[in-house]
């Protein structure tokens, strides 16, 4: 079983995001965010955070964008460990990330936020969707999803064949 199967096999509960859901989350975390900025850059967290920082981008009309990018590797434990890969240009880092939002899609257990603050400890760290271990360690976020649940987001997912209710096992 390789990392992220062991956590997804831990998770009793799925969330499927679509893409229309996802993009409505990512733009009400926009709407969130305008009231807190205004914002002189913006940090992608890589690679999930890609996708909201895109469409945050626009909303908020930011085009100086740099990337954090960083591999986890979990294990049974839920806690992973982070290697930074690429850190932020040093124009981002100078002032602890001040004035700078940094964009994810999710917070499970804060431990990628963790490793960014290292780094950023002054920026606006902003998620789509927060667990309650890393609801804490995020400044933004639009919806709580619980520690035992698993999000598909829809760059993980493909249409597939349904069988219909009445002929599934047990009925
Ligand atoms: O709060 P944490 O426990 O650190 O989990 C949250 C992180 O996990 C996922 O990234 P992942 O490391 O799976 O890689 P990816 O973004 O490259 O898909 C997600 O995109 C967050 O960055
Ligand atoms: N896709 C996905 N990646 C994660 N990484 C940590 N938690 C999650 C999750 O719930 N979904
Ligand atoms: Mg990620």
């Amino acid at each position: 079983m390789n990392d992220s199967t062991a956590q997804k096999a831990a998770a009793e509960k799925a969330f499927h995001v679509s893409w229309d859901q996802f993009h409505r989350d990512a733009r009400a975390l926009a709407w969130r965010l305008s009231a807190a900025g205004p914002f002189s850059g913006m940090v992608a967290v890589t690679r999930g955070g890609l996708v909201p920082a895109a469409i945050v981008a626009r909303e908020l009309n930011l085009r100086i964008i740099d990337t954090f990018c960083v591999a986890s590797y979990r294990g049974e434990t839920i806690q992973g460990d982070i290697e930074i890969l690429k850190s932020v240009a040093p124009e981002f880092s100078g002032s602890g990330g001040e004035g700078l939002l940094v964009i994810d899609d999710l917070a499970d257990t804060g431990a990628t936020v963790n490793a960014l603050r290292t780094i950023l400890p002054r920026a606006h760290v902003a998620t789509v969707y927060a667990k309650p271990l890393g609801r804490p360690r995020v400044d933004t976020f639009v919806t709580e999803v619980s520690q035992d649940t698993w999000i598909y987001f829809p760059w993980d997912l493909g249409l597939s064949f349904q069988a219909p209710i009445s002929s599934r096992e047990g009925r």
